[in-house]
């Protein structure tokens, strides 16, 4: 046996070793794609020429082939020569039994196992085994390749007294390797190096909820994408039908995250950003902190509520009817009590209109019969029938009984006088001023749309407003309660219930936001995914109260708490953890395991030089680091930062947001006035805490004050 630093020549030789069987791998995987292909080709001939039952028998095995095939190339279209490789891990267990694990499972024409997928039982040693409780391994090898080419290898023994005389232990460690790498565009797989702390999350069984916690960098993101990937692979019967979602913060987020799935073999999970949740609506404008704040509050589903049992603002405030010769009028106090009635029944007003006509002819019938005489008589169901098809009652009943929509609800209380009789005493006149304003800029100006707090407010309304009628085509029965149609593929038009959930960033979820998540699962299971340390939400218990009830019928709970940070430096993290120093307590504030002996930098300038230290800072990083520099700004500021760097063409270079900046990464990260993103939240320092843990290799802050930086 030769150990730890063995001559150049060990370990090209151990490279050789596994360069031959990850040939053998693509070999094989080029067999099978053909044997595909040609199945594909033969199974499009037999379809075509299909003339007799025997034939569309046939064929109809072809389609499951084709299946097959269409699944096989989607399979090897994901395994991007981008990312490290087919195969990644080697076990060599106590009686001498080798096996590769890899991203996805390949067996020779024999039917040997030449790759294990690594979300397969026989693949768990690879991430589970320890030197305490080796599971019967020896020698834990990493195989680190670059599309089918071996790089190199990277060693871990576990039973140090069972490595037999010729067996070869070579490298200094695949973590450390993998996490001084550059980082890119896109966040890549962890597969190859998954920890076993993250792996118990992974592996955890699919029911109930999993919440998985943790600071920054502890590769919670990461574990959540794993975990879906693994579920789907062993679970597929009964997650894949309804499907997974993955819901981030932001579209920026979620692209940054795109890859990790399908880089996995994994393609069939949904992605989602908050202000994307809601079909037909979306949006990547964050209101102020403060403003979010209202919005996001359980107090707002009471104001919207109150909002739908108000008359509409153009509704006619006076009912004239001629009926044989007598005008029958309800005056405005008549016509609010009769509105008052058709909500005694709680259903919804989008589907309530045939109720409302009945109780305002109910109404009619009422008053006519008050001025009963020798020269008036009605019958009671006579002037019903008859009124009930008269048009000048539909015309009044279509303005009276308006079918909504959310937006149009929305746009009401952006005048201050509707906002201010829904909201009655559930927020102060200053907050009204301010929710009618910010209502009115999104939905009665052009050109802004909906903020990412109004959208939840939009999925509230949609559903306390039901689904507006389907038009009636001739011969169809009333529309006014008909089903759903269901849209292609069998799944019905505005699908929204998924069986699987991943939530992100879930410290951030506003109640209301928990309210719009917590429909689209309500047979779901859940992975949960956050930093208490990093939330942005002032009102914890009632997010909490809110989330809870989000997971509904789900009551099996596990947790799992990660505790090595892997994304900072050592010298990023200490710095970083000052600035939460009187919020956070040390339990919560995670272990970073890699340093650099590079120490953060924090420059004192006045605010007229911002743009120019700002343009240098990034100027250097981008000749430290292989991989990408973020400036982080407060939101206002963006516009501005973006002005100061354009003159750096650099496709490596961001300027983002902090809110924006949620669970992104760059190798290097300038952060610009720290007291103004403490200031644009309600949370403090808790943003900036964000902010500075974004940075993997460097860390520079250029401030005109530095209140903030605890001692
Ligand atoms: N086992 C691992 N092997 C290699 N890299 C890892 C591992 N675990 C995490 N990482 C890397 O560490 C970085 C941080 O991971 P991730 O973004 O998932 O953390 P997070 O806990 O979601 O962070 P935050 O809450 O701060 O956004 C990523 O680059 C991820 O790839």
């Amino acid at each position: 046996m030769s150990q730890d630093t063995p001559h150049p020549s060990a370990r090209d030789a151990e490279i050789a070793i596994e360069q031959r069987q990850v040939s053998r791998v693509y070999e094989r995987l080029d067999q099978l794609r053909g044997q595909a292909e040609a199945m594909r080709d033969r199974g499009y001939e037999m379809g075509h020429g299909a003339t007799n039952e025997a034939v569309f028998e046939q064929a109809s095995m072809l389609f499951e082939r084709d299946m097959m095939v269409f699944h096989a190339n989607q399979l090897l279209q994901a395994l991007d020569s981008e990312y490290e490789g087919l195969v990644f891990g080697r076990l060599d267990d106590i009686q001498r039994e080798t096996t590769y694990v890899g991203r996805l499972g390949v067996r020779d024409a024999e039917f040997n196992n030449l790759v294990t997928d690594w979300r397969a039982p026989a693949a768990a040693p690879f991430y589970q085994a320890r030197p305490e409780e080796p599971m019967d391994v020896v020698r834990r090898r990493v195989i680190r390749c670059t599309a089918a080419k071996v790089q190199d290898v990277d060693d871990d023994v576990l039973i140090p007294s069972s490595v037999p005389d010729d067996m070869r232990v070579v490298g200094e460690g695949a973590l450390m390797a993998a996490l001084g790498k550059a980082r890119g565009e896109k966040m890549r797989d962890i597969v190859a190096t998954i920890q076993r702390e993250q792996d118990e999350a992974i592996r955890a069984p699919w029911r109930g909820v999993t919440e998985i916690t943790g600071g920054p960098g502890t590769g919670k993101t990461a574990v959540a994408l794993h975990r879906a990937a693994y579920l789907l692979y062993r679970n597929r019967r009964q997650l894949g039908g309804a499907g997974v979602l993955v819901i981030g913060p932001s579209p920026v987020f979620t692209d940054y995250i795109s890859r990790v799935l399908p880089s996995m073999g994994e393609t069939n999970v949904e992605l989602r950003s908050l202000g994307e949740v809601l079909d037909g609506s979306s949006s990547t404008r964050h209101d102020p902190a403060s403003l979010a704040a209202l919005k996001g509050s359980l107090r707002m589903r009471r104001v919207l509520k109150r909002a739908l049992r108000a008359a509409p603002p153009d509704a006619p405030t006076e009912m004239r009817i001629v009926y044989a010769g007598e005008v029958l009028k309800l005056d405005a106090t008549e016509l609010a009590k009769v509105r008052k009635r058709i909500h005694s029944k709680i259903t919804q007003p989008n589907r309530s209109r045939v109720r409302a006509a009945e109780i305002l002819l109910e109404a009619l019938w009422d008053k006519a019969e008050s001025y009963v005489d020798d020269r008036f008589a009605p019958k009671r169901e006579q002037l019903i029938t008859d009124l009930g098809e008269r048009i000048d009652f539909h015309r009044f009943l279509v303005t009276w009984w308006q079918i909504l929509t959310p937006e149009q609800v929305l746009t009401w209380l952006s005048d201050r006088k509707n906002l201010a009789s829904a909201a009655g005493k559930a927020f102060t006149g200053a907050e009204i001023n301010a929710l009618a304003d910010s209502f009115r800029q999104a939905f009665d100006e052009p050109g802004r749309g909906p903020s990412v707090a109004d959208i939840a407010l939009l999925d509230e309304l949609r559903v306390l407003l039901g689904p507006p009628p389907k038009r009636r085509r001739r011969g169809q029965q009333s529309p006014l309660n008909a089903p759903e149609e269901p849209a292609a593929g069998g799944r019905p038009a505005n699908y929204d219930e998924y069986s699987h959930i991943v939530v992100d960033e879930a410290q951030d979820l506003s109640p209301m936001q928990w309210r719009m998540v917590g429909r689209r699962g309500r047979y779901a299971s859940w992975t949960v995914v956050g930093d208490p340390v990093q939330s942005s939400w002032p009102d914890e218990t009632e997010a909490a109260q809110a989330r809870e009830s989000a997971f509904g019928a789900s009551t099996k709970r596990r947790r799992f708490a990660l505790r090595t940070n892997y994304r900072n430096s050592a010298e990023i993290f200490a710095f970083a953890a000052r600035v939460v120093r009187d919020i956070a307590t040390p339990d919560e504030l995670p272990n970073a395991v890699r340093s650099t002996e590079v120490e953060p930098r924090c420059e004192l300038v006045r605010p007229a030089e911002f743009a120019a230290r700002t343009v240098e800072a990034a100027r250097e990083h981008l000749a430290e680091v292989d991989g990408t520099v973020g400036v982080i700004t407060a939101m206002d500021r963006v516009p501005d930062a973006e002005k100061w760097v354009a003159a750096i063409s650099d496709d490596r270079l961001r300027v983002v947001g902090s809110l924006e900046a949620k669970g992104l990464e760059y190798d290097a990260v300038v952060v610009v006035e720290p007291t103004e993103l403490i200031t644009e939240t309600t949370t403090g320092p808790r943003a900036l805490y964000v902010a500075l843990t974004r940075a993997t290799q460097r860390l520079t802050v250029i401030c005109s004050e530095q209140t903030w930086l605890k001692a």
